[in-house]
C-alpha cells in the first residue's frame, strides 16, 4: 500500500481526478476501451466534478459503481443517481454506464443480468474505492451475509449483500474483481478513517476488516 497525505482536501480531489484521468488516458492509448469503477457515498462528489470536466475520449470509457444500495434512482440513497448527476455530465456524459441496479424487488432477481454487464468489461482498468469507519469498502461489510463468498478468490464478479451496518440490501463487486483492476485507489477523509485504516492493516483476518482484502498495490489518498 502506498499512502499519499494531502495538506488540503480540495487539492486532493483535483489531484486524484488528474491521476484517474491520466490512467484512463494511457489505457486508451493501448486498448479500444477502458473502464472506471467508483464508489458512491458522501466523499467522492468533488472528484466526480473534476473528472467530468476532463477532455478524455469518454465514448470509449465504461463507468460503473463499486457497489449500489438496492433503492430506485429517485431515492437520495441511490449511488447511480449520484453518478448521473456528478460524473456522467460535461465531457464524461459520453461515457457508457454499466448498471448495478435494476428495477426488481430483490437484488438476486437482477443478478444474472447485471453480472453479464460486468463480465463484459472485466478486468476493470481503474478502481476508486471508499471506506467506512467500520472498515467496509464497496459493500464488503464486516458481518455481512455473503462476505466470505465475496472475499474468496473464486467469487463471481457481483454479489448481493445484507449487513447490520448497511441500511438496505446492496450489490457489490467482489474482492477478486476489485483486485484484478490494473490500478486501485482508496479515497478517505479525516482522522477516524485514517485510524480505521491503520486498524485494518493490523487486523489478521479480512473478514473483520474487509478493506484489508483489497489493500495490495493500492494507493490511499488521505486528507484531514
Ligand atoms: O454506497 C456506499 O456506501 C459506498 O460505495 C461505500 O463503500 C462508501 O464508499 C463508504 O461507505 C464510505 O462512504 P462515505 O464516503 O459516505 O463516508
Amino acid at each position: 500500500m502506498n499512502l499519499i497525505e494531502y495538506a488540503d482536501r480540495d487539492m486532493m480531489m483535483l489531484d486524484l481526478a488528474d491521476v484517474l484521468a491520466s490512467e484512463l488516458s494511457s489505457m486508451l492509448d493501448h486498448e479500444e476501451r477502458a473502464s472506471l469503477a467508483v464508489p458512491g457515498g458522501t466523499t467522492p462528489g468533488p472528484v466526480f466534478d473534476a473528472l467530468s470536466a476532463v477532455d478524455l475520449d469518454w465514448a470509449r470509457v465504461d463507468v460503473l459503481l463499486t457497489d449500489e444500495r438496492w433503492v430506485p434512482e429517485d431515492s437520495p440513497r441511490s449511488n447511480t443517481a449520484l453518478l448521473r448527476s456528478r460524473l456522467l455530465v460535461g465531457h464524461a456524459a459520453k461515457a457508457n454506464l454499466v448498471p448495478l441496479y435494476a428495477d426488481s424487488p430483490r437484488p438476486e432477481d437482477a443478478l444474472p443480468e447485471l453480472s453479464r454487464g460486468i463480465d463484459a468489461i472485466t478486468p476493470i482498468s481503474v478502481v476508486l474505492l471508499g471506506m467506512g469507519e467500520d472498515m467496509h469498502t464497496a459493500s464488503l461489510f464486516p458481518g455481512a451475509d455473503h462476505l466470505d463468498e465475496a472475499l474468496s478468490r473464486h467469487a463471481p464478479a457481483l454479489l448481493p449483500m445484507r449487513a447490520p451496518g448497511a441500511d438496505e440490501p446492496r450489490v457489490t463487486l467482489t474482492a477478486p474483481i476489485l483486485n484484478g483492476a490494473m490500478s486501485k485507489h482508496l479515497l478517505i477523509l479525516g482522522d477516524a478513517k485514517r485510524d480505521a485504516l491503520n486498524k485494518a492493516m493490523a487486523e489478521k483476518h479480512a473478514r473483520l476488516a474487509p478493506v484489508k482484502a483489497v489493500m495490495s498495490d493500492m494507493t490511499v489518498h488521505w486528507a484531514e
